[in-house]
């Protein structure tokens, strides 16, 4: 159920933007990277989400040909990633990616645009990363907010079919991750597709249509934001139960945390139903209850298996 119909299609995987298949990358005894089957369709927004040393640095990489599979396969529109980077279909923008001191930003993002077959115009590239103003500064004084958007201008300056970004708006504040967001939605919206890992689960929800979740070198989830929503299957009941005490909570089926607070009741549950004709039944005076979903976060955590605790949000 966490693999979208997409990927099992042939014919979309041989028009895929994406294609991985069955690709391991480990060091020593760290699996970083250990089967993971994924297939992109061109105009595919997806967000990679997993927690710290989940693998998708290494993902990113053997997508971009940095580094070598042990086995498996990756390719990008049809080629091999190295071709396909050749080719400029690709851009990319990676952690903390070097930028040359004595350059200034104008000049960088030119240079990589001669490398080009058919580059933007570097002023478009500034433009649209919203660096105009500073296309006569050099890389040494500039923010680290700055040098991320110097990178996206750098990796949108090949006018690639396909971007993709590591952890993109981790050094940038509110103000400049939206207009981040903004500029993507241009890119985007002329069918472009996009891979961006990220740890912010807003920005998973808010601009992915597909979230795929990592964990240990694995997809765990994939899918819309909903679909790993549910897949995570559960529900909250928050409701006021006068005299309820803990071990009655504790004892309805299907719960997977609870947190009571005086008469108010919030519990996590597998298959609500199930809990709530418990809860009726075993606190007849319970009132107010609502039911809801359990957002991306609570999905997160439970997929994954961090160990932080499960407890409902409130
Ligand atoms: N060059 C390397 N040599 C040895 N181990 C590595 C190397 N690169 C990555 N690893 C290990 O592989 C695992 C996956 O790392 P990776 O950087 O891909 O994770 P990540 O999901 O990008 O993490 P983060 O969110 O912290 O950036 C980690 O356990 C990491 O320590």
């Amino acid at each position: 159920m966490g693999t979208r119909e997409i990927s099992r299609d042939p014919a979309v995987a041989a028009g895929a933007a994406v294609h991985l298949t069955g690709l391991r990358k480990h060091y020593g005894e760290v699996r970083a990277v250990d089967g993971v089957d994924l297939t992109i369709a061109p105009g595919e927004v997806v967000a990679l989400l997993g927690p710290n040393g989940a693998g998708k640095s290494t993902t990113v990489d053997l997508l971009l040909g940095l580094s070598t599979p042990d086995s498996g396969t990756a390719s990008v529109f049809g080629r091999t990633p190295f071709d396909a980077v050749r080719a400029g279909m690709i851009g990319a923008m990676l952690q903390g990616g070097a930028l040359l001191e004595d350059l200034t930003v104008g000049e960088t993002v030119g240079m990589v645009a001669a490398l080009h077959h058919r580059p933007m115009p570097v002023r478009e590239a500034l433009r649209r990363a919203g660096i105009e103003d500073l296309a006569n500064r050099r890389a040494t004084k500039l923010s680290g907010g700055q040098k991320q958007r110097v990178r996206f201008a750098v990796a949108l300056v090949s006018d690639p079919d396909l971007l993709v970004l590591d952890e993109p708006t981790a050094a940038m504040d509110v103000g400049t991750r939206r207009e981040f967001w903004k500029s993507m939605y241009e890119f985007t919206d002329s069918g472009r597709t996009v891979l961006f890992a990220t740890h912010y689960l807003e920005e998973a929800e808010e601009f992915a249509d597909r979230v795929v979740l990592l964990r240990a070198g694995k997809i765990v989830a994939d899918g819309s934001v909903a679909e790993v929503r549910a897949l995570a299957g559960g529900r909250t009941i928050r409701a006021g139960v006068p005299g309820a005490t803990e071990p009655v909570i504790a004892a309805l089926p299907a719960i997977t945390g609870y947190e009571l607070r005086g008469d108010r009741v919030a519990i996590s549950s597998a298959d609500s139903d199930t809990t709530l004709r418990a809860l009726m039944a075993a606190v007849p005076a319970v009132h107010d209850i609502e039911i809801g979903a359990v957002g991306l976060e609570g999905a997160f955590l439970s997929l994954t298996g961090d160990e932080t605790d499960q407890e409902p949000t409130r």
